[in-house]
Order: C-alpha cells, then structure tokens, then sequence
C-alpha cells in the first residue's frame, strides 16, 4: 500500500478502439501508481486484452491517449515502449518453444539492449565486455529470483503450462521493465503453481521495485494481491478502487451476472474476502 498517490506510472485517458463496427473499447481512463498491483478483470469480451494491446502498442486507439512516467507514448511503436520499460507477456504463451529457457531470457535483454547497439560500437571492447558482464549478472539474477535454474538448457516446449508461464514473466523481467504486464499470469495453473506465481508477483515488486499491471480472471487472487482494481464491461470501466471498493459494487455484480459468471465470482470474492479477515491485509 503507497502512503499517498504519486503520479501515475501508467496514465490510460479516454481510450477508445473499434475493430470495425466492434466498439472494444470506449473512453477508457485509469491510472496505475508507482510500486503498486493493479489489476483488470471484467467478463469474456470486455476489453481487457484490446487494452493491454493498446497500453503495449499494438493497437493504435481511435481515440484517447496515453501516457507512461508523464511522457505521451500514444503514437509511440511498440519495441520502444518495450524499451522505454513496459515489459509484458502474453495470454496464450509467446516462447520460442523450440528453444531453451536460457536462450528465450537472452532474447529478453536482446530487446533492451538493440537501442544501444551504435553507441556500443563507439566504445567495443569496453562495452561489450560490459554488456556481457551486466548480462550475465542479469540472466543470473532473475534464474534464481524465478527458481528455474534446474531448466535453464531445457527447451521450453518441454516444460510444464506453469514453469512456461515462469519462463515469460523471466524473460519479461530480463528487460528490466519499469511496469510489468502480465495477461492472465496463473490462467490454467494447478493450486500450487498459482500461489508460487502470486508470490514471485509480490516479490517482483518488493525485490525488484517492478511495478505490475495485471490482466486475471482468478478473483481470489486478484482479490489478494492487488491495490487497485479496474472493472471492464462492454468496453467500459464500470467501476475501480481497492479490492474491497470493487467487491461491493452492485454494477460489477450486475456485469458478472449478465455474463453468468456470477456463481462463480461470489464464490471467490467471498474466500477472498474470509482469507483476508484471517490474514490481514498484507
Ligand atoms: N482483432 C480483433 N478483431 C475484431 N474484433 C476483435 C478483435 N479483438 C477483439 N475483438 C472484439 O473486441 C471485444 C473485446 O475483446 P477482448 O479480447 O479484448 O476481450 P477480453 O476481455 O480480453 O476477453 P477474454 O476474457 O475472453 O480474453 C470483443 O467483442 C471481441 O470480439
């Protein structure tokens, strides 16, 4: 929990994106603080992943603009956001699966480092012994942050669903992003592989100070997990606050019932709910 609002990292104003006569979404407009969790949730179809598209620049919105530590990225092409320090992954994994999990990390800081490879060359010797060092110190750092040393020569396609998802948020992490966007980080994860990654997500932020912004659709652990939380529905922000605030909108519920998930997210919020009184907050 921050002591008081910072500016935002993350600053999404009037968003609006059409595919055609699909209005995906419609004035859409949060922020995300600096240090903090934020998640997106909302029913099948509800925007989430034409936003985070949006945010990461691979849809150019109709309308709207964006904003990311106080500079407009609206028009900016996504590898330079990339490089700019939005690192994210993918809702259906984007791994070269033919390769190792090494080599799929290394791809990662490749990203980072292409903007500097003229000044590299300025300096070669020096500088590449320097890249290579501060690579290495890198690679090794998130290997054992994320605990995939035992893997590091495996190819990824041999991995299990949840040590791939791992693999993505390392590689997403080699590029030392400032703000972590992570789609659907625990869908189709067995109970133990989704509470190793909600703990590597907090730790990603106490560790190494990454701020995260999440697509779920798990509510307990969003629930959980997250300082602020933002509801889409048919393309619009229906509702967004801390968890609790969330929780007792009558609009989300209304939205969760139309879709017919409501069952379920009762379900959830309330042993969300239960395990927060228990825990704390955390
Ligand atoms: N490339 C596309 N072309 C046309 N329509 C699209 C495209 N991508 C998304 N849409 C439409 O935009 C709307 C929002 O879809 P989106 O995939 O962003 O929702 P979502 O909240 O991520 O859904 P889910 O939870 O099922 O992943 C839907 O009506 C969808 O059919």
């Amino acid at each position: 929990m921050q002591a008081r609002e910072a500016l935002p990292l993350l600053q999404v104003d009037g968003v609006t994106l059409a595919f055609g006569g699909v209005r995906a979404l419609s004035g859409v407009g949060f922020g995300v603080q600096p240090g903090s969790i934020t998640a997106v949730i909302g029913p099948n179809g509800a925007g989430k992943t034409s936003l985070f598209n949006t945010i990461s620049g691979f849809y150019r919105p109709t309308g709207g603009s964006i904003r990311f530590e106080g500079r407009d990225i609206t028009r900016v092409p996504a590898p330079q956001r990339a490089r700019m320090g939005l690192g994210r992954s993918f809702q259906n994994i984007a791994l070269f699966r033919g390769m190792t999990v090494l080599d799929n990390i290394k791809l990662g800081r490749h990203a980072h480092l292409k903007a500097n490879v003229f000044d590299a060359l300025f300096y070669l010797g020096r500088a590449r012994r320097e890249e290579a060092e501060l690579r290495r110190d890198i690679e090794e750092r998130i290997i054992d942050f994320l605990e995939i040393d035992h893997i590091r020569h495996a190819p990824v396609s041999a991995l299990s669903y949840g040590l791939q998802k791992r693999v993505e948020m390392a590689r997403a992490l080699a590029m030392q992003p400032r703000i972590l966007m992570l789609d659907e980080p625990v869908a189709g994860m067995n109970r133990e592989e989704t509470e190793d990654m909600a703990r590597f997500i907090l730790d990603v932020r106490a560790e190494w100070g990454v701020t995260v912004l999440m697509v779920e659709h798990d509510m307990g652990m969003v629930m959980d997990l997250s300082d602020h939380v933002v509801v889409l529905n048919f393309g619009q922000v229906i509702a967004q606050g801390t968890p609790a605030v969330v929780q007792a909108d009558p609009e989300v519920n209304r939205a969760y019932l139309g879709s017919g998930d409501v069952g379920e997210l009762r379900r959830k919020l309330q042993a969300a709910a239960n395990a927060n009184a228990t825990v704390g907050a955390a």
